[in-house]
């Protein structure tokens, strides 16, 4: 029989400012600006019998404490490594910055709440 395999997830917000470049509603958005932005981590992987728990989510805290210092009051534009400031370049440079950890992020998405957006990367076979 196959191994249960369960998904845990935490999330965090940051408050940033971005710039970008659109065809479409292009005055505002090339004007600096800011958005809160929401992400959740998901990790997915059986159950550690020892520990009853996929990751300790207070490991998973840790880590995503790092990231969000990287993001948090930053000029987007500016994050080396980010490239153009899009949900979908931040869910990748999330996913990048976490890809160290065992297990790594099977699942990162990135939504702006007050715009109703949002963005999600499955990282497929990234499962403990
Ligand atoms: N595929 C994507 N499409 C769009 C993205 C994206 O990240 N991926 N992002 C945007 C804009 O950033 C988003 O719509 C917000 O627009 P923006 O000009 O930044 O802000 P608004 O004026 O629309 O919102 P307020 O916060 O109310 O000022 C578009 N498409
Ligand atoms: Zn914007």
């Amino acid at each position: 029989m196959s191994q249960a395999l369960y998904t845990v997830s935490q999330r965090f917000f940051f408050d940033a400012a971005h710039t970008l470049q659109r065809d479409i509603e292009a005055e505002g958005s090339r004007r600096i600006h800011g958005h809160t932005y929401h992400a959740e981590v998901s990790v997915q992987g059986p159950l550690n019998p020892d520990s009853g728990m996929v990751i300790d989510l207070g490991h998973l805290r840790v880590h995503l404490a790092g990231v969000r210092e990287q993001l948090d009051h930053h000029l987007l534009d500016e994050v080396p490594g980010l490239g153009k400031p899009t949900l979908e370049n931040l869910c990748a440079f999330i996913a990048r910055a976490l890809s160290g950890m065992n297990p790594p992020p099977s699942r990162v998405r990135v939504w702006r709440e007050a715009l109703g957006d949002s963005c999600v990367l499955d990282l497929p076979g990234r499962s403990a």
